[in-house]
């Protein structure tokens, strides 16, 4: 893998690297577009077409396709291509199987002591037992021939997000841990963690999820949290000494090559920090005919090439797609991912900063222990320097200068974005911030005028563009890190203005799953118990990380006899 050592995307031409998918996702890419054209259905999911597994061998159904195509003379019929479908292919979801987490009991002893109200008790037992719903195995078959599958065949039992989300996803597992945590499900979150480490084994960092066609990029990078969760609760020293390799590797990919940049501050000091940037310019294989569609109008190739890559970009974010990334807002092709310097990346990176010190230092490695420790200050002032904004009281993604393909870029106050996102509030997840407790003031203060707190949670953004992270969406690892700074903090106000968020969140999830009977992916922070929408995809239902940060939230806060739930 040749990632390239320099800001290579200072122009709207693409240069960066790319790491190629396989044949069979090549493959199922053209029966994906055969498809939309072919069943023309409205509610048409393209990644549907990506997650199917082969039933014989790759050539035969590649044949076989080729031959339809020519006897139909192009245009397919719908019988003609379902019976295609049908012959060479598994459905979707085939290559995972249902498992009984190893430690799910109905009732675990000791579990949310502080929940006091017994229909939100009964409620969190029915939240608590969805991840028999959500658990699975990779399939035996996957393991004997994993060139037939898209999955990829990871050792332990996993925990799935939910509907379209057949596969592990990166982040979306720190928020399912911490709600295993909560469910005493020791052993189910050490299990994810084994996979997560074996992804870095495998490919030198950790996937956007388990898919074939997920190669290309990361997600926002929390695997040292999850350990860090893990041996708070547990204490297990052989996860943190399995952990550690996997973690400096890690580290080593988001910290060279093409997610690392310099930026010189206005006392001429250098700071490194870093991008989301990912190996990958063509559509996205699990949504190649949108994203297609999406470059229809760009005739350029090296210019559709750059816009694919900032659209791969943004997936790595995990905040596909949201007008934080555009240039022109709402427009999509004016997405500029790789072109900023985002607050939360950072703030992750700083927490993996810490926590590898931390657990260096519980294994005994000093040494270790004390460079991160370094790299955490020096992270800390970079942060500073670079994203804070005094007169807004918050930390402000930073657009790099697209004129000059020079290293060390030099800092301009106008670089700063002042538009107003939940990112700007997620360094105060980190100890170094909420430890601060005037810093915390400040930033309480500006978050409760910012405009995004509302009835049913914190919005994503303040700019309703349809896309699904923007407002009026509230998501449930937003939430999180923005309480849990607060609640950490040792401000009494701020502790109370996060209990009352997350008691807004708690309510809009319980009223929206007594409607629906289900668990969202997403929620409209404008109206109680309203599910969120807007983006490429039909809201999902299922849901990890929702249904772990009420368990989490619940574990901390609990809920009294005499507190209404409804909303
Ligand atoms: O299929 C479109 C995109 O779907 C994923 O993104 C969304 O779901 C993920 C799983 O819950 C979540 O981690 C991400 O934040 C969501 O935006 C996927 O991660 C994307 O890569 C994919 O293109």
């Amino acid at each position: 893998m040749a990632i390239t050592e320099s800001l290579s995307n200072c122009s709207s031409s693409d240069t960066g690297p790319v790491i190629p998918t396989t044949p069979l996702v090549t493959f199922l890419e053209r029966v994906q577009e055969a498809a939309l054209k072919t069943f023309n259905e409205t509610n048409f999911d393209p990644k549907l077409y990506v997650d199917l597994s082969l039933k014989l061998d790759f050539s035969t159904a590649e044949k076989g396709f080729d031959e339809l195509r020519k006897s139909a003379n192009a245009y397919l019929s719908v019988e003609g291509l379902k019976g295609f479908i049908e012959k060479h292919f598994e459905g979707a979801g085939n290559d995972m199987v249902y498992v009984q987490p190893v430690d799910f009991v109905p009732e675990p002893e000791g579990f949310l002591p502080k929940v006091e109200n017994p229909e939100v008790r009964a409620w969190a037992l029915e939240v608590h037992a969805l991840w028999k719903n959500l658990s699975r195995k990779v399939s035996d078959e996957v393991h004997k021939r994993p060139e037939l599958h898209t999955i990829l065949p990871l050792p332990e039992q996993v925990m799935i997000p939910g509907s379209r989300f057949r596969e592990v996803y990166y982040w979306d597992s720190y928020w399912v841990i911490r709600g295993l945590l909560a469910s005493k499900m020791h052993e189910t979150a050490k299990a994810i963690v084994t996979n997560l480490i074996y992804l870095i084994e495998e490919y030198g960092y950790v996937l956007n999820g388990a898919r074939a066609y997920y190669t290309n990029r990361s997600q926002p990078p929390l695997l040292s949290a999850m350990v860090h969760a893990i041996y708070s609760r547990t204490g297990d020293m052989q996860l943190v000494r399995k952990s550690l390799p996997a973690l400096l590797k890690e580290y080593h990919f988001w910290n060279s090559g093409i997610h690392k940049v310099t930026i010189q501050d206005a006392q001429s000091c250098n700071h490194t920090l870093n991008r989301y940037y990912a190996m990958w310019n063509k559509p996205r294989p699990e949504s190649s005919t949108i994203d297609t569609k999406s470059a229809s109008n760009i005739s350029n190739v090296s210019e559709k090439q750059h816009f694919y890559r900032e659209v791969a970009s943004s997936a790595e974010s995990g905040w596909d797609f949201s007008t934080r990334w555009m240039r022109n807002p709402p427009d999509l092709t004016t997405l500029a991912t790789t072109s900023i310097l985002p607050v939360d990346l950072n703030a992750y990176i700083l927490r993996m900063e810490l926590d590898i010190a931390f657990l260096a230092k519980v294994t005994g490695d000093n040494s270790t222990a004390e460079h991160f420790l370094k790299a955490s200050q020096a992270r800390k002032e970079a942060i500073k320097s670079v994203f804070w904004n005094a007169e807004m009281g918050q930390w402000l993604d930073y657009w790099l200068n697209d004129s000059t393909c020079q290293e060390p870029q030099t800092w301009e106050a106008c670089n700063q974005n002042k538009n107003v996102f939940a990112s700007n509030f997620i360094p105060l997840w980190i100890e170094s911030f909420h430890s601060d407790k005037s810093l915390v003031k400040k930033v309480m203060e500006s978050l409760q005028k910012s405009g995004l707190l509302r009835a049913a949670g914190i919005a994503t953004s303040l700019t309703n563009s349809g896309e699904q992270w923007d407002f009026p969406n509230g998501w449930a690892p937003l939430q999180h890190m923005i309480v849990e700074g607060l609640g950490r903090s040792e401000s009494k106000k701020a502790r109370s203005v996060a209990e009352d968020i997350a008691v807004r969140w708690i309510r809009t999830n319980y009223a929206g799953y007594k409607k629906t009977g289900t668990m969202h992916e997403k929620y409209d922070v404008e109206k109680c118990g309203e599910f969120g929408g807007g983006g490429e995809y039909v809201p999902q239902t299922g849901f990890g990380w929702s249904n772990g940060v009420v368990l989490a939230f619940l574990e901390e806060f609990g809920w009294p006899q005499d507190r209404k739930i409804g909303c």
